[in-house]
């Protein structure tokens, strides 16, 4: 990956974890980080958690002054109002989440999130000071028909239309071939820099290069401690969204000092 973007380490919880596992797991993590010879240093490390654990995760990370981004795994694309079960982008910034997934294959394959949904939620985020991290990615059936760049370009386009370059510079994309995720089947570091430099060449197209060169592009799909050096020496991989694997925080902690480990 280029220097001058700081790796990002995200782990997405999923449904996992209550909020008092939240607050055992965060403590682990930042242990082990603390104790690690400072070779994620340059590393940002963030995670996802459930919407009920966020405030104690607050509470962790605010007292003990953790160096630790956190976020929620969805929001509503309105800030308040009736809609019976949704937690809006004002919640999630006063509980002081950095970032949000948004459009996350399981959103999409289990609530029908379409593309249109997608991009108002990317622009309810930003409305609302939050850092989407944007989830893209094929199915088996498009990877085997080898339309996987077009495919997950086209919703690249979709969800940030209408979406202006002083916004869509901050934005994060998570490059997440579904077939990969919580399968252990992890795409080669080919197959991802393939797809994560195609992102980073649209997003040129879309605005300009420069924007395109400061936009962190991560790769998610079975991430683990012993394949992320070897995914992070793409030059267009920018970090990982990690799913199983973050839920034990030494093992996340590994990843997170993926330079530790190169093999
Ligand atoms: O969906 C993912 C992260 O958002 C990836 O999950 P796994 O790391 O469990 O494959």
């Amino acid at each position: 990956m280029a220097t001058n973007r700081t790796p990002l380490m995200a782990g997405n919880w999923k449904m996992n974890l209550d909020h008092t596992e939240a607050i055992a797991a965060v403590q682990k993590l930042a242990w082990t980080l603390k104790d690690a010879k400072h070779d994620y240093d340059d590393v940002e490390v963030a995670v996802l958690p459930p919407f009920t654990d966020l405030r104690s995760v607050q509470t962790l990370v605010d007292a003990d002054k953790l160096d630790l981004r956190y976020g929620a795994q969805d929001l509503s694309t309105h800030a308040s109002g009736a809609y019976t079960g949704e937690v809006s982008g004002p919640m999630l910034a006063r509980l002081g989440c950095t970032y949000v997934a948004v459009g996350h294959s399981e959103r999409r394959e289990y609530h029908a999130e379409d593309d249109a949904l997608v991009n108002a939620k990317v622009r309810a985020a930003f409305e609302h000071s939050l850092v989407p991290i944007l989830c893209v990615g094929e199915g088996l059936d498009v990877r085997k028909a080898g339309d996987q760049v077009s495919y997950t370009l086209a919703q690249l386009d979709a969800a940030l239309a209408e979406v202006p370059a002083e916004k869509a510079a901050q934005v994060v994309v998570a490059y997440e071939p579904v077939w990969a995720i919580g399968t252990g089947e992890v795409a080669t570091p080919e197959d991802a820099q393939e797809v994560c430099g195609a992102i980073r060449g649209r997003l040129a197209e879309l605005y300009d290069a420069d924007l395109a060169a400061g936009v962190r592009v991560l790769y998610g799909g079975s991430v683990k401690s012993g394949n992320v050096a070897q995914i992070m020496a793409q030059p267009d991989v920018d970090g990982a969204l990690v799913g199983g694997a973050s839920l034990d925080p030494v093992e996340f902690a590994k990843i997170a000092r993926f330079r530790s480990h190169v093999s």
